[in-house]
């Protein structure tokens, strides 16, 4: 049985044909092609010859779900997904404490699929199968909740915990997730919002009346699904500030009225999970224990930790790509996939000298433990700080080794001064 390639198309904002139409025009274009990069974007630009997809296409994205090297399209059974951004953006839903007159930022409320989110999911690089076993197991629970399933004889309660140090795509991932299943459950779910909680703002000591504020977020919250055909997924970022909260305000360290908005939050997520349409993710950056009953009845709990050598040579070879791309590293060359570098087992020749120099720096990386969020700013510092005019791609390799060099010594200085522990891999 020929095995499931989703494919992805983002329909041209002032394009007004149907779905259907989409997936026909997209499907004769793919049948052009003998074999198909899963994991590969196709944007579609001025210069395409074939009107009808240029006339309402923006892109196309095959999925590497299932595949991870290149397939013959005689052997895949294309999955279509055709979307459109959503026009509405953001908005946050602000609320003025009645003592102080003081306002702050409740939630941010994101209408998705959104361009800003685009190309996140892909963006991210695990070694593991976290991106497809998440998504999956997402899709399962809607599955059993569209069924019918009756949750006391199974158990499952749409409730995701994302935990590891700071900096390793935690955020970015809740926000990638939310935004793929958009783009995935379209035909079941038209809209779909991302509600980010400001719990930290929500239960401040300056609110005298945060546990009113909380209440009036979630009825809000209520009011957005109650539209079962409107798909709310919750982020909660941080999820131990509200345990550590609690255990302040118990102690007498902070203002009674905080634990009341503390317990609020907690019981109105636990209320979400009876929404069919709703799902709830939360991030934590420490990874023992967190005494809150929601976290634990979570489906899917998480580690999300530094990326592995594998990982972070993927993330730099993107950016030294995308350097190429825009010019800043002239000329263009190629830095090979590492199961390409795998498949002739790292053979030194001229061709491959520079993946092999980048791996070199990848392996560094990752063996100090360098986080996600610092391997992104590498190239940044090797430009502004280790180059001068137009370096070549040898010399930006050598510039990023230089830059990496500096940030572990830096790192290393911080945590002599503060000794504080972990501050190679969180940055800080
Ligand atoms: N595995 C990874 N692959 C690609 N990019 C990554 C990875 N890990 C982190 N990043 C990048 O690091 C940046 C920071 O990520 P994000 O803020 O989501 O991390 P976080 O774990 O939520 O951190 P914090 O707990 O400090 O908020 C993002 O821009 C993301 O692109």
């Amino acid at each position: 049985m020929n095995s499931p390639l989703h494919v992805e198309v983002l329909q041209k904002r002032e394009s007004l044909a149907s779905k259907d139409y989409i997936k026909e025009i997209v499907h004769s274009y793919l049948a052009n092609f003998n074999t198909l990069n899963p994991g590969v974007t196709l944007k579609i630009n001025e210069l395409e010859e074939n009107k009808s997809i240029k006339d309402h296409v923006e892109s196309i994205t095959l999925c590497d779900d299932e595949h991870v090297s290149e397939v013959a399209i005689t052997e895949c059974e294309f999955v279509y997904h055709v979307y459109k951004f959503d026009i509405f953006g953001v908005e946050t839903d602000t609320m003025t404490d009645a003592a102080s007159g003081e306002e702050i930022a409740a939630a941010d409320i994101w209408a998705l699929p959104t361009e800003e989110f685009h190309g996140l999911w892909e963006s991210l690089i695990y070694d593991s199968k976290l991106k497809e076993e998440t998504l999956r197991f997402v899709e399962t629970a809607f599955e059993f909740a569209d069924r019918r399933v009756d949750p006391n004889i199974i158990s499952w309660n749409r409730v995701v915990l994302l935990h590891g140090p700071p900096g390793t795509g935690k955020t970015s991932f809740c926000r990638a997730l939310a935004q793929k299943l958009a783009v995935r459950l379209g035909d079941k779910f038209p809209r779909v919002r991302l509600l980010e909680i400001n719990a930290h703002g929500l239960f401040s000591k300056w609110f005298s009346e945060s546990g009113k504020l909380v209440a009036k977020l979630f009825e809000h919250i209520r009011e957005i699904v109650e539209d079962h055909s409107l798909l709310a997924c919750v982020l909660v970022d941080e999820v131990e500030s509200l345990a550590h909260a609690r255990r302040s305000a118990l102690a007498g360290l902070e203002p009674s009225d905080s634990i009341r908005a503390v317990n609020a939050i907690l019981t109105q997520l636990d209320r979400l999970k009876r929404h069919p349409n709703a799902l709830v993710l939360t991030t934590s950056n420490v990874t023992g224990a967190i005494d809150l009953a929601f976290v634990d009845r979570a489906d899917i709990k998480r580690r999300i930790g530094p990326p592995s050598e594998r990982a972070a040579y993927e993330i730099l070879r993107g950016c030294c790509d995308e350097m190429m791309a825009r010019g800043v590293v002239s000329p263009r060359e190629q830095l090979f996939a590492l199961r390409i570098l795998e498949a002739v087992r790292f053979a030194d020749t001229e061709g491959s000298r520079a993946s092999l120099r980048l791996w070199a720096v990848a392996r560094e990386a990752a063996a100090a433990q360098v986080s996600g969020r610092a391997m992104r700013r590498l190239p940044f510092l090797a430009r502004a700080l280790h180059t001068r005019g137009k370096p070549s791609l040898a010399q930006f390799i050598d510039a990023l080794q230089t830059a990496l060099q500096q940030q572990l010594s830096d790192a290393r200085e911080l945590k002599d001064d503060s000794l504080l522990p972990n501050c190679i891999s969180c940055n800080h």
